[in-house]
């Protein structure tokens, strides 16, 4: 099913409440798997949550985790501690090709027993769940961050806690704070100091406490590319917020001002306004090694204003629910942008034309739907498959039609 969007204007001062972040709630999740006494609040809707959150509670033998690579990541260290209980773990053809050795590899020298059931380093996965005893690792840091969060979660709950060695360069180093930030509000004592980084155990239950989930920065990647593409003077407000944020993707704040956006934090919610356009000669720059999930958004916002672009730390964006590096070159381009890739940086030459009636193809990534949503401030256009958007997002285009973007389904 396609989605046909016409060239709309956005309702001014409008209010957007956006659904809690992914990764805080799959970490949660988790986390209340283990420590059954903590409540959430402002879980995510999202389907990739709604998936971890069945596989948690399934006695099933297979779990099939679809294209939700933290879910897919985050379990098979979960199932590799769960005494006794033999677990197959699967996915969508995608998850398929989405590399998980380095994880497995960690948690088999940790005591665990992993197998490949398909392809050696990739799922599906049969784990035999086993009492691990080791509790020092080191791994590969620049692939996935989600490995490392894998093992920071069921850390505390093994015998010795864990120590883990980063080698490499690390990559999406917020992610793994967020993690950490997330076990110390339960309580759980960790340290990460250089490339190494400490839990301490707690086997017993943790103070009962409700955490609340903020909403998800990568999703309001989109209103910032919305307002970036509105004339000045035009204002959303989009909920729940807060200033000190554990998602990394929060520097949209301040990459937006590039695009002439600025943002307010008010109580629990910010407001994203264009305070001035842009001018041609601008050069949108940035290392985004630290916040991957928002590159698409960027770059479609920079091609929208015509603007030349160089983005770099991308190295993984090319084992994320599809290689985003080629899928950006190829749908850009399909509106007339002239984009260079390398397999860790992106180039869009400055361009003066959008065409219209172009059909976007989504690729089963659900962020290549709502990074090329906002181009109807500029064009019409088509978006194949456009409810891929619930991976993360369920109701994004509820919330674009309340803006005032306007389109109609076609099946
Ligand atoms: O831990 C997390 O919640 C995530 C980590 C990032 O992955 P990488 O560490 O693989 O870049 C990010 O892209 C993903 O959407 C969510
Ligand atoms: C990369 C993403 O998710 P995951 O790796 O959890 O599938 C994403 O949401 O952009």
């Amino acid at each position: 099913m396609n989605i046909k969007l016409h060239k709309s204007s956005v309702k001014n001062n409008m209010a957007i409440a956006i659904t809690g972040s992914k990764s805080e709630s799959n970490r949660l999740l988790l986390l209340q798997a283990l420590y059954p006494e903590i409540k959430i609040e402002n879980i995510s809707n999202s389907d990739d949550s709604q998936l971890m959150s069945k596989a948690l509670a399934s006695t099933e033998q297979v779990i099939d985790i679809h294209h939700a690579g933290t879910a897919m990541r985050f379990l098979t260290a979960f199932f590799a501690t769960r005494e006794g209980r033999e677990t197959i773990i699967t996915g969508s053809k995608r998850m398929k090709e989405r590399p998980i050795k380095i994880l497995v590899d960690a948690l088999n020298q940790l005591g665990a027993e992993i197998q490949y059931q398909e392809n050696e380093g990739y799922p599906p996965l049969l784990i035999k769940g086993k009492k691990l005893k080791k509790h020092k690792v080191s791994l590969d840091a620049n692939v996935s961050s989600q490995y490392i969060s894998a093992l920071l979660l069921i850390a505390s709950k093994l015998e010795n806690g864990l120590e883990l060695t980063l080698k490499g360069k690390i990559t999406s180093v917020p992610y793994i704070n967020m993690t950490l930030g997330l076990l110390n509000q339960l309580d759980i004592k960790t340290e990460f100091v250089d490339n190494v980084i400490t839990v301490k155990p707690l086997q017993e239950k943790v103070e009962p406490k409700t955490l609340t989930v903020e909403s998800d920065w990568s999703s309001a990647s989109y209103f910032y590319s919305i307002i970036a593409l509105s004339k000045v003077g035009t204002v959303v407000e989009i909920s729940a917020y807060k200033k000190n944020s554990l998602q990394g993707d929060s520097v949209l704040s301040n990459i937006y001002k590039s695009f002439g956006v600025t943002t307010t934090f008010k109580e629990h919610a910010v407001i994203i306004e264009k305070i001035k356009t842009v001018s041609p000669q601008d050069l949108i720059n940035f290392d985004l090694a630290n916040s991957p999930d928002i590159a698409q958004t960027i770059a479609v916002s920079a091609f929208a204003l015509g603007l030349e672009c160089n983005l770099t730390g991308l190295h993984t964006l090319k084992i994320k629910e599809t290689d985003r590096l080629e899928a950006l070159k190829t749908e850009i381009e399909k509106f007339g942008g002239e984009v260079n890739i390398t397999d860790k940086s992106l180039y869009l030459k400055k361009s003066k034309v959008i065409k219209e009636d172009v059909k976007v193809v989504t690729y089963n990534d659900h962020r290549m739907a709502m990074a090329f949503a906002p181009l109807a401030l500029k064009t019409t256009l088509e978006i194949e498959d456009y409810m891929v958007v619930s991976k993360s997002y369920p109701t994004f285009w509820d919330d674009l039609k309340r803006l005032g973007i306007q389109f109609n389904v076609n099946n």
